[in-house]
Parts: C-alpha cells; sequence; structure tokens
C-alpha cells in the first residue's frame, strides 16, 4: 500500500505511530522515515531502537516517498512545511496528525492540490490501542481516506468524521487518555494516604480500568446500567458517587471536554 513513509516530526506520536505500524508488521522498518528540528540525538535514539532510517537531508527525506505525515507541534508547521513545500509533488500523500489545524491551511502551506488527510489519533497508538478519528480534506479521495484507514487500523481503531467534528474528537479521544491517567493518578493518592502498598494499589487500579473499559466494549451496555449495577443502595459505591456528584465532577469532565475542543480551535487559529 505504501512503499516508503516519511515522518516529519519525531516526537512522543510519531514514535507511537512508528512502533503501532512496526508491531502490526505493517510496514516494514527500512521503509520509514523520520525527520525532526534539531534533536539528533533522539533521532539515533529512534533508529537504533526501531532500525528506521534518520536524516536530515530534507530532499532526500521526501523523495519518492508515497507518503508523508506531518507530526510536529501545529506551531512549528509553517516553518517545517516551507523549508521542504518545494520537494513535495502533488501524486505524494499528506497525513497529519496536527491538533487543530485543518486540512485547508496546509494544502496553503503546500501551495498545491494536494491530497490531505487530517487524523487525530492518541498515544495508545504505542500498543496498537489508539482511538484514531480521521477526515479527507478537498484533493483527497475516498480511496485516500481508506488508505489512511487501512494505516490507522494498525494502531487501533478508526472512526471518519466530518473535518469540522475533529475539534470535538481532540477533546474526546485526542486528550482523552490523560483524563484517565489523571483519575489514576488521583486514586493512587488515595491509596497512598491510606497506607496501601504501592504496587498493590497499581495492579488492582491497573485491572479495574481495563476491566471497566472491557465492559464497556463487551458487554452491549451502556455506562449508566455498568454503573447502576455496582451501585447497592446505601453501599459503598453510592456513598462514592454522592462525592462526585457533590464536587460536580460531571460538570467538571463536561468543561474539560469543552475546554480542549476550545483550543484545538484556538491551535487552528494560532498558526
Ligand atoms: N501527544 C499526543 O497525545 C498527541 C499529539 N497529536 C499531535 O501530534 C503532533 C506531535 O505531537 P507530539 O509528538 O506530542 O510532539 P513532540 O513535541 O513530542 O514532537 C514534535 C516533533 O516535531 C519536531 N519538529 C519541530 N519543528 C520541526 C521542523 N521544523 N521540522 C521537522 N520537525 C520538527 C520536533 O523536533 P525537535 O525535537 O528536534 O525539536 C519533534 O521531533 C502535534 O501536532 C499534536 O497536536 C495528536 C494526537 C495526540
Ligand atoms: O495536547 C495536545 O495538544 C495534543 C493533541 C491531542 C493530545 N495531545
Amino acid at each position: 500500500m505504501f512503499n516508503k513513509v516519511a515522518f516529519i516530526g519525531a516526537g512522543s506520536m510519531a514514535e507511537a505511530i512508528i512502533s503501532g505500524i512496526i508491531t502490526t508488521s505493517f510496514l516494514k522498518k527500512e521503509q520509514i522515515f523520520v525527520m525532526n528540528k534539531n534533536n539528533k540525538e533522539r533521532l539515533e535514539n529512534l533508529s537504533e531502537r526501531y532500525e528506521i532510517h534518520c536524516d536530515f537531508n530534507k530532499k532526500q527525506l521526501v523523495a519518492g516517498a508515497d507518503l508523508i505525515i506531518l507530526s510536529m507541534k501545529p506551531h512549528d508547521a509553517q516553518e517545517a512545511i516551507d523549508s521542504m513545500k518545494d520537494y513535495i509533488q502533488e501524486d505524494q500523500l499528506i497525513i497529519s496528525i496536527l491538533a487543530g489545524v485543518s486540512t485547508d491551511y496546509i494544502a496553503k502551506l503546500i501551495g498545491k492540490e494536494i491530497p490531505i488527510i487530517r487524523a487525530m489519533p492518541n498515544t495508545s497508538a504505542s500498543i496498537g490501542l489508539s482511538a484514531t478519528a480521521v477526515t479527507k480534506g478537498e484533493n483527497a479521495s475516498e480511496e485516500h481516506l481508506q488508505k489512511a484507514v487501512s494505516l490507522f487500523n494498525t494502531i487501533g481503531t478508526t472512526s471518519i468524521v466530518k473535518e469540522e467534528e475533529m475539534h470535538t474528537v481532540t477533546g474526546i479521544s485526542g486528550s482523552g487518555p490523560a483524563y484517565f491517567y489523571y483519575v489514576v493518578e488521583a486514586m493512587q493518592k488515595a491509596a497512598s494516604e491510606a497506607g496501601l502498598d504501592q504496587l498493590v494499589a497499581s495492579e488492582l487500579i491497573t485491572q479495574t480500568i481495563v476491566g471497566a473499559g472491557e465492559m464497556l466494549k463487551q458487554s452491549g451496555e451502556t455506562a449508566s446500567t455498568l454503573r447502576e449495577k455496582i451501585t447497592s443502595p446505601n453501599g459503598t459505591t453510592q456513598a462514592a458517587i454522592e462525592t462526585l456528584d457533590e464536587y460536580n465532577v460531571e460538570k467538571a469532565m463536561m468543561d474539560c471536554v469543552k475546554n480542549a475542543k476550545e483550543r484545538s480551535i484556538e491551535l487552528g487559529k494560532l498558526m
């Protein structure tokens, strides 16, 4: 499907995707090329660990790549694209994972009628469990979209959405893993305060969150039903949920997603 894939940006998200696509054998190591801005040590480290090609020569990196994955921070995109747009051809496919940034804006930066897929994966890509959403820009075809779906399916699930929904998606699943880690951190603190052994607490909390996720996936029941099944009248869960309600955690979570979405919109405008 792809002969050569060039990552522009070699940070945590690029690594998560690289690790996912290598683990699932979607691409061979020698088909993957990566560059960053100037962190040579990071590139050497990636090259050693994944046996992929790392290259600071932009012309060489982009030449012959049928897929270019933009994986720098949104505020670095303009400079990065400016420095290599002359080497990018219209028959290459661009996938951008940049939060907030529209396909139209990237096409404008490149200055060509080039197919662009916008994607929002998350860091669980590194273990094949990303929840990724994709959308196609003006010059991308259904075939381009399906190619992107195939790629992202190797690192988890892939949903197709409208481009205007990408900001909300970012607030839900792009940033989403962090919300659960935040809850886990708080539970670990509570366990520690109560004197529970840290390792035991970690094991219990991790398995609890994995089990709850699998229940949502496998049981066919809604989150509300699953929660109600745990909540015995006047029991421990009722006491716990009443505390969450007192703190209006539902509103906090809704505002959390809303603010992530707003920030995604801002990131697109800051460019
Ligand atoms: N982290 C996440 O959970 C998710 C992130 N995203 C999106 O993915 C993108 C990358 O995020 P993340 O991996 O966290 O970021 P990182 O900061 O970890 O990595 C950014 C990378 O971009 C490189 N870079 C910066 N400027 C240039 C340039 N001019 N040319 C080439 N490479 C450049 C950096 O190189 P150097 O180190 O040399 O400066 C670095 O390798 C962002 O746009 C983000 O919105 C999307 C979904 C989830
Ligand atoms: O925090 C961020 O901006 C990126 C986008 C989605 C997850 N992390």
